[in-house]
């Protein structure tokens, strides 16, 4: 196959779950599989590509370093463990990566680092100037400080994230199986792999990832990779699955990518059936004919269907606090192409609790003529606002025309419930 990595530079994310960087039973370091990411981050940098790493392990190293065989189980112990075992992680990554004179960086992150659109921004400047100057940005969650309230809670999903905050073009999520499989191939010798996925919107019929995770290390499983592979499509970057074991793999799967015609990714996603069975025969036909590696690709969404930067970040940077249900025209009138703002009018009923704006879901339902909430109308997520108002002064004010904000509060901070630029949906 013609080489066409060589000319383009691509941002890459490379996620190595514990289970690929250490022993399972022993948590003794899997040094080989480390010194072939970095040689693979090398040779990719070298063709001109930015690399990121999220890297998990801090825990497994950390109860390696302590000779502990289980997880403790008080957070406070757990979170000293991912200390002392982070520290060691990270200096075997510089190590490795030294020996090749490439520089690294250590970014611990939580949700809370992220809460603000400021903060967001300036975690995007520094990982790209970090790029810009050369150096691998190595990633992993704070686990000595994060609560389980400001917990990204699983590096696919922090890897995810990453991905969208930096724009890259390729998640590649490593593991300890070659792919996604119909059933965890662990246990059932006969699931079959799912090499390609046009549009995981429309579900993955057929596919069990209930199993958990394989290793005694390994945090979500499947399951969790499919969350990121969810999110990262959404925001426009391809997302593959692929055996952390061989990570020269990726340059050739790289190359295969761009050997698809992906440049109108909803075109792929229109021609897409439904029919994943057949899609996965054709698929294998292809990589064995061109000696592809297995690996399980998620299409992104292309870029006049992918999440912009701030609607992301509202969407999966914020975590909720409460809700607030519209009714349909309010919904029609937000998702339109030119989408409008929030008024007072279209709400029509405040769930929990929380603060001028902090964020919240927004379900759709419908009044009843005599104004209370149809009880047999499903109340479903759209999508999610930060509002200008708390949940009390909202509870005062829904149904309202605007004018009328400052009669019923005595203040009117602003006529909109929340701002077209705070509103975020999920791409249809
Ligand atoms: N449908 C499936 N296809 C592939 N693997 C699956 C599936 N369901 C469950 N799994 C399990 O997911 C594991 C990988 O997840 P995990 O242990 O969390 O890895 P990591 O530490 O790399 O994040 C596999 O070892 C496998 O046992
Ligand atoms: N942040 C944790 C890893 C969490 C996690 O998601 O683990 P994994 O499923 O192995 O990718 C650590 O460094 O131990």
């Amino acid at each position: 196959m013609e080489d066409t990595t060589e000319n383009k530079s691509y941002t890459l994310v490379i996620k190595l779950g514990s289970s690929s960087l250490v022993d399972e039973k022993t948590k003794e370091p899997k040094l080989a599989i480390m010194s072939l990411i970095v040689e693979t981050v090398v040779r990719l940098r070298r063709m001109g590509h930015k690399v990121i790493i999220v890297s998990s392990g801090g825990i497994a190293v950390g109860l390696r370093t302590m000779h502990m065989d289980k997880r403790p189980k008080h957070l406070a112990e757990v979170q000293a463990i991912a200390a002392i075992g982070q520290g060691r992680l990270i200096g075997r990554w510089d190590l490795l990566f030294s020996q090749f004179d490439q520089r690294i960086a250590q970014i611990l992150i939580t949700r809370n680092d992220i809460l603000d659109w400021s903060q967001y921004k300036n975690a995007q400047n520094t990982i790209n100037e970090l790029l810009n100057m050369g150096v691998v940005p190595i990633v992993n969650e704070n686990d000595t400080l994060s609560v389980s309230e400001i917990k990204f809670g699983d590096n696919d999903t922090l890897s995810a994230i990453t991905s969208a905050l930096i724009g890259a073009d390729y998640l590649f999520l490593l593991t300890d199986v070659d792919c996604l499989y119909t059933d965890n191939p662990r246990t059932n010798p006969d699931a079959m792999p799912i090499l390609v996925v046009p549009d995981l919107s429309k579900g993955l019929p057929g596919v069990n990832t209930t199993g958990g995770s394989g290793s005694d290390v390994g945090t979500g499983g499947m399951q969790t990779k499919l969350v990121a592979a969810d999110l990262a499509t959404n925001a426009g970057v391809h997302t593959l699955i692929m055996k952390s074991d061989t990570p020269a793999n990726i340059g050739k799967i790289v190359e295969y990518m761009q050997s698809l015609d992906l440049d109108d990714a909803n075109k792929v996603k229109k021609a897409y059936d439904g029919d994943l069975k057949e899609l996965q025969k054709t698929e294998l036909k292809k990589l064995q004919a061109l000696d592809v590696p297995l690996h399980t690709k998620f299409i992104a969404n292309d870029n006049k269907h992918h999440l912009k930067n701030r609607e992301f970040w509202i969407l999966h940077g914020l975590v909720s606090k409460g809700a607030i249900v519209i009714d349909q025209g309010a919904c029609a009138a937000l998702t339109r192409k030119n989408k409008a703002g929030l008024l007072p009018a279209g709400v029509i009923d405040v769930q929990g609790s929380f603060h001028e704006l902090e964020c919240v879901d927004i379900k759709v339902g419908r009044k009843l003529p005599n104004g209370e909430i149809d009880p047999s109308f499903p109340l479903e997520i759209v999508g999610k606002a930060r509002c200008n108002y708390t949940s009390t002064e909202l509870t005062k004010i829904k149904g309202m025309h605007s004018d009328l904000i400052e009669e019923e509060l005595g203040y009117s901070d602003s006529e909109y419930v929340a701002h077209r630029e705070n509103l975020a949906f999920p791409p249809r």
